[in-house]
């Protein structure tokens, strides 16, 4: 998979543009810039694209791929889609989540992936390759594709590098799993620096609830724990129309998914 990624962004750009974004739309390739309210510049390459459901896919980008590159990323789609409902289902056992309500939401669901080409920047305290935010998704499985480091964590309010390990996923807890979990489990803000001499490539998978799914504290946890929930429910597809349709900005978006004191809680 790493072969073929790095293989994907040395393609001449002629060849890239097949890829193109096209206005108004938020799948292909191009400079995107996520929506960002930094100041400093986005400095990076991007490939993104819904995965799952099978129709929502751009059917000319999976299709208009060299072979090589579309096997084995249906291939790599495939692998990880198991590996993530493994996790999907210790991470529910681990907060009082039923088994069945993590495949119920889960299994099948809306699943994209997102690689990126953060060229070297001479001068990289200028730029961002990607402004701090957490991902809306469930989990998100990241493979740093060449061995240049870049990501950072948040923690304590500090910026941490984070150490790919060899040939090992890195696995970012989402904002879904956050609002799943009640808030046990707390969504990573993370962001990505840019070296000054080397590029670095990644690429991340999104796992997400199904289309059709609530995104709201799991009623089993509730049942088990006697716990009142702590966010709000939304069906997937409003959650991600309401999330695409913000800026990316840390972990604002989830705040507006906590229940105040002063909100209506109906009963879910
Ligand atoms: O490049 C990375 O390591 C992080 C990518 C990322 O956070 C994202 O695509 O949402
Ligand atoms: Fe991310």
């Amino acid at each position: 998979m790493k072969e073929e990624v790095v293989k994907f962004f040395n393609m001449p750009v002629e060849e890239k543009m097949k890829y193109k974004l096209m206005p108004g739309e938020y799948q292909g390739y191009g400079q995107t810039i996520l929506h960002s309210q930094d100041q400093k510049v986005d400095w990076a390459d991007r490939f993104f694209m819904i995965t799952n459901p099978v129709h929502r896919r751009k059917s000319s980008l999976l299709q208009e791929f060299p072979t090589t590159l579309r096997e084995t990323m249906e291939k790599y789609l495939q692998e990880l889609q198991k590996l993530a409902m493994t996790l999907f289902g210790l991470i529910g056992q681990a907060v009082d989540i039923d088994n069945q309500e993590m495949i119920d939401v889960f299994d099948d669901g809306m699943q994209s992936v997102r690689m990126t080409y953060y060229p070297p920047c001479p001068q990289p305290d200028r730029v961002i390759g990607l402004t701090p935010h957490s991902d809306a998704a469930g989990i998100t499985i990241l493979l740093q594709v060449n061995d240049v480091e870049g990501l950072q964590v948040k923690k304590h309010g500090v910026w941490i590098p984070v150490n790919f390990l060899q040939d090992a996923f890195v696995v970012n807890v989402g904002d879904i799993l956050e609002i799943m979990s009640n808030g046990v489990y707390n969504s990573i803000e993370h962001r990505a620096t840019v070296n000054a001499m080397k590029e670095r490539i990644s690429l991340a998978m999104f796992f997400n609830p199904k289309l059709e799914a609530d995104v709201g504290p799991a009623k089993s946890l509730l049942t088990n724990t006697g716990d009142p929930p702590l966010y709000k429910t939304l069906v997937m597809e409003q959650y991600l129309k309401d999330f695409f349709s913000r800026k990316l900005n840390g972990k604002t978006f989830l705040e507006r998914m906590k229940i105040k004191n002063n909100d209506e809680v109906s009963e879910a």
